[in-house]
């Protein structure tokens, strides 16, 4: 790894902590360059690319600036998304959720199914986005109560996208050390994280990262996911070049999309 080549270990951990996760990754030269022919002989580019790369090996969990959407844009989709779930529950069911539409639109609170357990959460389902609504845990009747507002997961896709509420920290991402610590808003930047779609083709060289959600502040707190994700009949494998990096063996094996989704989705209902 170029940057870890540079520093000595523990000098390194700390710099990528203070670059990539505290302050994230400026991808202003990918965006800029991206239909750009000669994009990869761009050194500024180059830096970003590792600086990603380097984010996905070490933690699968980072935050990026430089994407080119506004922040009152951002804010402007978390408080239409607030407003909607301020709603009386009969306009919210209005869009409800049926298998008839495919699964999507409003989900109730305590529908969502984390390893067994309700979440703490309603939400909008559209396409590859999903609205996401945690309410205050002492608004919730104590016998519909849990201890989260999402139980600890990885992501099922490639690469998720979390624009989230500017002033509560609320996300935890479970570290190395086996600690949860939060992803504390950084605003203008979204938050990613890689999915198990990742694992599969990288080889295992990008490693999925459990979090959860817990609301345990005063306020409402949203957030607005966007899930890029493999189509639903992909088969996912390993990619040769990086089966090469990692010894030449596949060590997962080739897996529909579709099916990894719907077995994951079952086997939340089990805690
Ligand atoms: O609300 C958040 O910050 C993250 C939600 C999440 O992890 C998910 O929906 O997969
Ligand atoms: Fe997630």
């Amino acid at each position: 790894m170029q940057v870890s080549a540079c520093f000595p270990s523990e000098r390194w951990v700390v710099v990528w902590f203070v670059t990539v996760f505290d302050v994230g990754v400026d991808i202003s030269p990918l965006v800029e360059k991206i239909d750009d022919p000669n994009m990869a002989n761009d050194k500024d580019l180059l830096q970003v690319v590792r600086l990603l790369d380097d984010a996905c090996r070490e933690a699968g969990f980072f935050y990026v600036k430089g994407h080119g959407i506004a922040e009152p844009l951002m804010k402007e989709v978390r408080d239409v998304t607030h407003k909607f779930f301020q709603l009386p529950y009969e306009e919210k069911l209005k869009i409800k959720m049926t298998p008839q539409n495919g699964y999507r639109g409003y989900q109730r609170l305590g529908e969502n199914i984390t390893n067994g357990k309700p979440d703490m959460q309603e939400a909008i389902d559209k396409d590859h986005a999903r609205l996401i609504g945690y309410p205050v845990s002492t608004d919730i009747l104590e016998e519909h109560r849990t201890d989260t507002g999402c139980g600890a997961h990885t992501d099922y896709g490639l690469l998720t996208l979390v624009n989230q509420d500017d002033d509560i920290c609320a996300l935890e991402v479970k570290n190395q050390s086996g600690e949860w610590i939060y992803a504390k808003p950084i605003p203008g930047t979204f938050v990613c994280n890689i999915g198990d779609m990742l694992k599969v083709w990288s080889n295992g060289i990008y490693q999925p990262t459990l979090h959860r959600v817990v609301n345990n502040s005063p306020r409402y707190r949203v957030s607005v996911a966007f899930f890029y994700e493999s189509n639903f009949d992909a088969a996912i494998e390993p990619v040769e070049f990086c089966r090469e990096r990692t010894g030449g063996v596949a060590k997962y094996e080739k897996v529909v999309y579709g099916e990894h989704l719907i077995k994951k989705v079952l086997n939340n209902f089990i805690k």
